[in-house]
């Protein structure tokens, strides 16, 4: 039988960001593609599901806390060999609670981020996130060339910008 091709599968990914500017990453969980690789907190969305009501959702399952608010901050696309994935990410400065490790994965407050390896679709966003975390910060670059947000950024390698 001829099977369908299988479209991007949507995933929402929450950046929660201290006023210095330090974000939270945790690291995959044993039995998920990519163990022990560390990411932003999320997953993927339920059918019929709201962005953010997944968002909201991902953090009570993974980390036992509640977003208030976030923004939409940009999109990417990666494809995997487990997966094709359209990534949504978000950044929240406003939570209530305090992180947990409800599937006893790791995770880490970062300022210059040294948790290695990453996932490979969220490593060209250390560079971007770095613009909105610390705005005097340079950036490589150059200012005739740099996009008005990130979501213009051509892609990297497998990577494409939405
Ligand atoms: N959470 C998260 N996922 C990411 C990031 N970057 C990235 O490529 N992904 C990809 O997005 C997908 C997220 O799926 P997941 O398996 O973690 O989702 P989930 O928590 O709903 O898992 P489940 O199916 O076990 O319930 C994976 O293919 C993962 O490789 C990131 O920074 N954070």
């Amino acid at each position: 039988m001829h099977e369908a091709k299988a479209g991007p599968i949507d995933v929402v990914v929450g950046i929660l960001m201290q006023p210095n500017g330090d974000v939270l990453l945790g690291q995959r969980p044993a039995g998920k593609p990519y163990a022990g690789y560390w990411e932003f907190p999320g997953g993927k969305v339920e059918a019929g599901e709201d962005l953010f009501a997944a968002l909201q959702r991902e953090f009570v399952e993974e980390l036992g806390l509640e977003v208030i608010s976030a923004d939409e901050w940009c999109g990417v696309e990666h494809v995997y060999e487990h997966a094709h994935v359209r990534l949504h990410f978000f950044i929240s400065r406003a939570w209530r609670g305090e992180p947990q490790s409800m599937e006893g994965q790791a995770f880490a407050w970062q300022g210059a981020v040294g948790v290695a390896p990453l996932l490979p679709a969220t490593i060209p966003l250390l560079e971007w996130l770095d613009q909105v975390r610390y705005p005097a910060y340079p950036s490589v670059i150059a200012s005739d060339d740099a996009p008005d947000t990130p979501a213009a950024i051509p892609p990297a390698s497998a990577s494409s910008a939405l």
